[in-house]
């Protein structure tokens, strides 16, 4: 990948006594958790983990609980310090950085949004999202009229005055995300943000994410062991296991190709027609297809493609970069049908 925004290599991340000496240790890093728990009191929480994120890509960091995603993400800006490996967030290295490079990192490059928001309770919406702007020394005019650009933006305006208690869950976290835009960073990273809200405000959330995402094209990193979340956001997903990387790909690639059978399980309830796309069930063209046959892109939903197809007298020809590369069918879209919806 070229010039990606954060660049993780070989990070190992260890808690306990000596923690140090296992990432160089063939054997001891060999071991499994329970094992090495029991020989060296040591917790391997993220092990030797590479991958790129590109610049205004939206990686989504998956997993169950504790499989090392919060441990993964505190380690990119140091939060956490990392037992050994690099990190590089735009071609600089993390782990080289001294204090004042570190505080940089955090005020101007990379933000990030917490589970329980992380709100100052004593301090107004405009201040809190304001806050950053401060401690970087910008004058109070300037970080206002900032500060309330965000607020609107993040849907929160007329609430500048009110404090993180009387607002609600999803409200709180509206700030929390002002408060990350607010520094105007390259990239925000998001560790578990809305698991604490309601499954409505949670989706208003997610949907704000997209939008926000959309307009302002910054980077993201997101953690959550939600699949339809990582599903909903994520250009790629990296699914974790036990600190280790077990896949990572697009969501279609993970529902279409699972490595193994923790993915498999893992995505064995999402309903495969709204992310895998045509070139999963796409078949070589047959001789009876007439060469007029209406044509669909390769990279299509599949549900999207299914009034295209059931309307259709004949096999509809699927193309990818001008070229035809096959056919689908009803049966075929009949197949990733769940059993409820195909008899419908
Ligand atoms: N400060 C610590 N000291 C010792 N072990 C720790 C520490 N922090 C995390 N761990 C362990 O590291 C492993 C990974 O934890 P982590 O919190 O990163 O997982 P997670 O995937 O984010 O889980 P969750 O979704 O529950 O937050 C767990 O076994 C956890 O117990």
């Amino acid at each position: 990948m070229n010039n990606p925004a954060i660049s993780v290599r070989s990070l190992w991340k260890v808690f306990g006594p000596g923690g140090e000496k296992i990432p160089g240790n063939r054997e001891l890093s060999a071991l499994g958790s329970a094992e090495l728990l029991e020989r060296t009191k040591c917790v391997a929480a993220v092990r030797n983990l590479s991958f790129d994120v590109a610049k205004g890509e939206v990686f989504v960091v998956m997993g169950l609980s504790g499989s090392g995603k919060s441990t993964l993400i505190r380690c990119l800006t140091r939060l956490i310090e990392p037992t050994s490996g690099q990190v590089l967030v735009d071609g600089n290295d993390v782990l080289k950085a001294g204090v004042a490079e570190l505080r940089e990192l955090r005020r101007r490059k990379v933000s990030m949004v917490f589970q329980h928001f992380g709100l100052l309770p004593h301090r107004t919406v405009l201040d809190n999202v304001s806050y950053g702007l401060q401690i970087r020394g910008t004058g109070r005019n300037e970080r206002h009229a900032k500060a309330r650009e965000i607020i609107e933006l993040v849907g929160l305006k007329g609430y500048e005055q009110h404090y993180p208690d009387q607002l609600s869950g999803g409200m709180q976290q509206r700030v929390g995300l002002g408060r990350a835009l607010a520094g105007d960073p390259d990239t925000i990273l998001f560790d578990e943000p809305f698991s604490a809200l309601d499954p409505l405000i949670r989706r208003d959330m997610q949907a704000e994410v997209i939008r926000l995402h959309k307009d302002m094209g910054k980077t993201m990193v997101f953690v959550t062991h939600d699949l339809s979340e990582a599903l909903k956001l994520g250009d790629r997903i990296l699914i974790m296991r036990n600190g280790e990387p077990v896949q990572c790909g697009t969501g279609d690639d993970l529902v279409g190709s699972p490595a193994d059978k923790y993915i498999e399980d893992f995505v064995s309830e999402v309903p495969r027609a709204d992310v895998l796309t045509l070139k999963w069930i796409t078949r070589p063209v047959a001789d009876s297809t007439p060469g007029d046959a209406a044509v669909l892109n390769s990279r299509m939903i599949i549900r999207d493609a299914i009034p295209a197809v059931m309307h259709s007298s004949c096999p509809v020809l699927v193309e990818e970069g001008g070229r035809i590369t096959g056919q689908i069918d009803r049966d075929s879209i009949l197949s990733v049908l769940q059993p409820a919806e195909a008899a419908a």
